[in-house]
């Protein structure tokens, strides 16, 4: 019987269609490197999300045939060292962008609106709440006001499958949406060509790229200088592509109004990180993409890219396609 070793376990629905095509699933904690690269000797698949497989992992796996990742980024897997040992590396595009573009969409909602700080407002006041009668909205009076998405610029940078949803959910805000994605043919919104244009012109800038040595430090000091004062930034893609240091500066001068992040460089955030003393911005634990649904269809998806593989059919998508030698 195949092995399929899972760095983080995928779900049920995934397991299950393993074991009905006839291989047995393992899992290997993500965070021991050692009992992965023990584990992972007879191994004939991995399947990984978040964790990292690197070269010397890699490398001991000398029955590995491919390595299926239950996500589109591939940041994580060194696919040279995959592509050198004839390891397929497959992924699962699209399957969580719907839940991605929904992060992205409730960080906007939750920042403009301004519901974090008057949920702790709220709860500041808790013994004072009844001398406010018949002025329930306080925070109002006291001129803390959110505003509307609609009418407001948001800037999507990476037009994908994640970045094209969050565009229909935008117009269903009557937001005006503009894009800058340098490897996209068409053009599903306005497009920018430059970077630079977009900072001085955008309300809200919701990044969907993957990290690259390109995109990696995209966004540091003097970007984020270029933006407007009431700039909502997210960033539900990869920690690394904004420079955090520059961003609480920036957020403590308000120099941008607010930013939410689910991503960190390290990961998860180092207690030193100079985010985790400013107010407007929202920290979360690399959620954006992780509901019930996308897991479950990501599951299934990584699953039948090995199945595919196994029956000597190339999976849907492709990391280092060269590598594919039909069995
Ligand atoms: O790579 C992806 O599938 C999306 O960017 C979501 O990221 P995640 O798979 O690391 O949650």
């Amino acid at each position: 019987m195949k092995k399929v070793l899972m760095s983080e376990k995928i779900d049920d629905a995934g397991i299950k269609l393993l074991e009905d095509n006839g291989f047995t699933v393992t899992t290997s904690p993500a965070t021991d490197k050692a009992t992965m690269a023990s584990e992972i000797k007879d191994a004939y698949a991995v399947i990984m999300r978040s964790s990292e497989l690197p070269d010397d992992v890699i490398s001991a796996g000398k029955n590995l045939k491919i390595i299926s990742r239950n996500g589109t980024g591939i940041n994580n897997v060194d696919v040279e060292s995959a592509t050198k040992h004839h390891v397929l590396v497959a992924k699962v595009n699209g399957a969580n962008a719907f839940s991605v573009a929904e992060y992205a969409l409730t960080s906007m909602l939750m920042l403009s609106r301004k519901i974090i700080l008057d949920d702790k407002l709220v709860r500041g006041k808790k013994n004072e709440l009844s001398t406010y009668g018949s002025l329930p909205n306080f925070s109002s009076q006291m001129g803390i006001n959110g505003n509307e998405l609609r009418g407001k610029t948001l800037a999507i940078l990476g037009l994908g499958k994640i970045g094209r949803q969050l565009v229909k959910f935008a117009q269903a805000f009557e937001m005006n949406v503009i894009g800058y994605d340098p490897y996209v043919k068409d053009d599903p919104v306005k497009m920018y060509d430059h970077l630079e244009d977009i900072y001085p012109v955008a309300d809200f800038i919701s990044i969907h790229m993957p990290l690259t040595p390109e995109t990696a430090g995209m966004i540091g000091e003097k970007e984020l200088k270029m933006m407007k004062s009431n700039a909502i930034l997210i960033n539900s893609a990869r920690g690394g592509i904004i420079d955090e240091v520059a961003l609480a500066k920036a957020l403590k001068s308000h120099e941008i109004a607010g930013a939410a992040l689910d991503s960190f460089k390290p990961e998860p955030p180092a207690p030193d990180n100079p985010l985790f003393d400013v107010d407007n911005v929202i920290m979360t634990s690399h959620i954006a993409g992780t509901t019930a649904e996308a897991n479950q269809a990501l599951g299934v998806g990584a699953a039948q890219a090995i199945i595919d593989f196994s029956n000597g059919k190339m999976p849907e998508f492709p990391v280092n396609p060269d590598v594919f030698v039909a069995e």
